[in-house]
């Protein structure tokens, strides 16, 4: 039984005063911002997503990593509203939930930034940073968009995530792919995400541009938000997260700390060793031995030397 100090404590815990995997004071359980339990998903006959098993925590990023068809995008979903799940629970605060809408997401705090961002390219960076969520100033018929507010507000909560932007009047069609992915991160901080879903911000960029945006996260992750990002490149992932789930084919291979992985490791888990092992073997079956043969077995050789030598699988905690 919990006692009436106990609740009391409960009372006054918020969102934003809940650290990592703050313990609920009346389970003693670790409360996090989300958390999905052996969750899967089917399309039909389709198994897109099974067991999967993740948690995601304030100031903390959380990556997930696969190839086409992992079923990256169908968890994505599931989080930001657009699919419901039918195996497992999602949690968001302790509460279980089944998402109906992105709107019932944002309203929980969640926002998704997609990789083909919905931006008007010859609209001012200031109008696309409010578009939807326009500020008005007056009333009846005197109301008109509050356009100086929204520039000055525009200006200051990028140069607050540190991006520099000399006029927020330009086309937003102007800036760069990276440059354009931080404004859609900003305004999602701006709108009070807590938590913020990355899907592949850096998959059409180049080393720098990428290595913008991955600056972006951290500092979203430092701003205290939970940060979800979607990425196949484990060089990507490893600087920046705190946590990584590997799906391949709907299910998770592994869940990792970061203190319990390499990037070598990770690097390795991505490419399959055994999975190269496998079409070395078939390709000797019938009979070929070509360079190709012989550059997928050097290949699976040293995938499998730098593989983490015991399965590390943390799907099954909290
Ligand atoms: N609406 C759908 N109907 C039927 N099958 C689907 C649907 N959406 C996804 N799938 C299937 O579910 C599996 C996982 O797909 P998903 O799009 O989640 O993977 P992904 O990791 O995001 O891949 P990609 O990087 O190529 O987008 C795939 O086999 C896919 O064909």
């Amino acid at each position: 039984m919990a006692t009436m100090a106990q609740h009391k404590a409960a009372q006054h815990i918020s969102n934003k005063d809940l650290l990592a995997g703050e313990s609920d004071p009346l389970t003693d359980r670790p409360v996090h911002l989300l958390h999905l339990d052996s969750v899967g998903k089917h399309y039909g006959n389709v198994i897109a997503l099974r067991d999967v098993t993740m948690a995601v925590d304030n100031g903390r990023v959380t990556c997930v990593l696969g190839d086409n068809g992992a079923g990256k995008s169908t968890l994505i979903k599931i989080i930001a509203g657009l699919h419901q799940h039918d195996e497992g629970t999602f949690t968001i605060m302790g509460e279980e939930r089944k998402l109906s809408s992105p709107r019932e997401a944002l309203d929980a705090g969640i926002a998704a930034v997609y990789q083909d961002l919905a931006v008007v390219s010859l609209m001012p960076i200031w109008r696309n940073f409010f578009l939807g969520s326009e500020l008005t100033t007056g009333v009846g018929p005197f109301r008109r968009m509050d356009v100086n507010r929204m520039k000055e507000i525009t200006k200051k909560e990028l140069a607050q995530m540190g991006i520099d932007l000399r006029d927020v009047e330009q086309p937003i069609g102007q800036l760069s792919g990276g440059e354009r992915q931080c404004v859609a991160i900003a305004r999602a901080v701006y709108f009070g995400a807590k938590v913020l879903i990355l899907d592949e911000p850096t998959a059409a960029l180049g080393v720098k541009q990428s290595g913008v945006v991955l600056r972006y996260i951290l500092q979203a992750r430092d701003r205290g938000l939970g940060v979800i990002f979607i990425t196949h490149n484990p060089h990507h992932a490893y600087p920046v997260g705190d946590r990584f789930l590997l799906l391949k084919r709907g299910r998770s291979i592994g869940y990792y700390d970061k203190k319990d992985i390499t990037l070598e490791e990770l690097t390795a888990q991505m490419a399959g060793g055994a999975e190269l092992a496998e079409l070395a073997h078939e390709l000797e079956q019938l009979g070929g031995h070509t360079q190709a043969l012989k550059e997928v077995k050097a290949e699976a050789a040293a995938v499998t030397a730098e593989a983490p030598s015991s399965e590390r699988d943390l799907s099954t905690r909290p």
